[in-house]
C-alpha cells in the first residue's frame, strides 16, 4: 500500500501552555511493497510519525494518505477502524499486551473485535501461528507459559491476524539478545518478502536499517533530514554525524580502506558478504 505524507505537523498538548511541536513539515512518500526504515536520534519524532500511520495520532497540520484513506488536519471526525485494519503496529515489547488465557484467544481478539466469525478467527489463528514460525500446539497454551521470544512471536501473530497491508515496527527487537534480534528481523523480512507487505521499521540501528531496508529516512529534531537508498544515505556521513548517527561499521571500514588504499570501493557493497567479496577482488588486483 502506498503512503503519502504531506506537510505533516504534530503538536502535543496543542493549545495549552505545554504545547510541544514534535513534527514539522514532513513530506514523505513510501511506495507499495517497500521495506522502509525510519531512523533518528532519541526524541527526533519517529514514534510520533508512525503513530499517524494507523490513526493513533491525528495531524495538527498537513495530511496522510494510506492507500485510499485520507487523514487531514481539521478534517471531519473519521472512523479510524479501516485504517487500524490496514496498518498493523508492532510496538516495543509487544508481548506486554498479551492478556488472554490461551494463545489462540489472544490472536483471535483483534479479528473478533472486527466482527470476524468464530470459525474464521480460529482458522486465522492457526494460519498466522505458522507464519511466525511456531507450532500449532502453542495455540492451546497460556501465553505466560512461553519463553520471551515465543511470546513476542505470538504478539506479532496477533497483528498479522488482522491481515494488515502495512506493517509498522516500532523498535521491534528492543530487549532481545543479538541472536534473538537477528531471528525476529529475519522473520519480518521474510513476511515482507513472501506477503509483499509494505513495512516501516523504526530503529536506532543503522546496521538493521542498512541490512533490511530498500530506503531509509532520517529524522532530526522533528523534521525529515535525509531520505534515500542506503548507499545514498551513507554518502552523507557528516550530516549523519551532525544528527548523532553514523554509517554502519562495514561502511566505516570501506571509507577507511578507500582513504588508505586510494581505491574507490563502492559504498553499496556494505553487507558482510559483499564486503568480503570486494575486498578479495581488491587484494587480488593489488597482488597482480
Ligand atoms: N505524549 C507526549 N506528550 C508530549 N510530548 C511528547 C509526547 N510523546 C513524545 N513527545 C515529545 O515529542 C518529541 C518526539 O518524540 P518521539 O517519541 O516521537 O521521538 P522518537 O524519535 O520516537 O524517540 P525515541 O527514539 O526515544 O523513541 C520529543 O521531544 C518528545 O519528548
Amino acid at each position: 500500500m502506498e503512503i503519502s505524507i504531506k506537510q505533516l505537523e504534530h503538536r502535543y498538548m496543542q493549545g495549552t501552555p505545554f504545547e510541544r511541536r514534535a513534527l514539522h513539515d514532513v513530506n514523505l512518500d513510501i511506495s507499495d511493497e517497500t521495506f522502509f526504515a525510519l531512523i533518528g536520534h532519541t526524541g527526533s519524532g519517529k514514534s510520533t510519525l508512525i503513530q499517524h500511520l494507523n490513526g493513533l495520532l491525528k495531524p495538527s497540520a498537513g495530511s496522510i494518505k494510506m492507500g485510499d484513506i485520507l487523514l487531514e488536519a481539521g478534517g471531519k471526525k473519521q472512523d479510524l477502524k479501516p485504517l487500524r485494519k490496514k496498518a498493523g503496529i508492532v510496538f516495543q515489547y509487544p508481548e506486554h499486551q498479551l492478556f488472554e488465557e490461551t494463545v489462540e484467544k489472544d490472536i483471535m481478539f483483534g479479528p473478533r473485535n472486527f466482527g470476524m466469525p468464530e470459525e474464521e478467527a480460529k482458522n486465522t489463528a492457526s494460519r498466522v501461528i505458522e507464519m511466525v514460525g511456531l507450532p500449532q500446539t502453542v495455540l492451546s497454551k497460556s501465553p505466560f507459559d512461553l519463553s520471551g521470544g515465543q511470546m513476542r512471536r505470538v504478539a506479532i501473530a496477533g497483528v498479522l491476524a488482522m491481515n494488515p497491508e502495512v506493517l509498522i515496527l516500532d523498535e521491534p527487537t528492543a530487549g532481545l539478545d543479538p541472536s534473538g534480534r537477528v531471528e525476529i528481523m529475519d522473520l519480518f523480512y521474510d513476511l515482507h518478502q513472501k506477503n509483499k507487505l509494505t513495512t516501516v521499521l523504526v530503529t536506532h540501528s543503522m546496521e538493521d536499517a542498512s541490512k533490511y531496508a530498500d530506503e531509509i529516512a532520517v529524522m532530526h529534531k522533528g523534521e525529515l533530514y535525509l531520505h534515500g537508498k542506503p548507499s545514498e544515505i551513507f554518502n552523507e556521513r557528516k550530516a549523519l554525524q551532525a544528527a548523532g548517527l553514523d554509517v554502519p561499521e562495514t561502511v566505516q571500514f570501506l571509507l577507511k580502506w578507500n582513504e588508505k588504499s586510494g581505491q574507490n570501493l563502492s559504498l553499496s557493497d556494505f553487507t558482510i558478504e559483499d564486503l568480503a567479496k570486494c575486498l578479495g577482488q581488491a587484494l587480488k588486483k593489488r597482488g597482480s
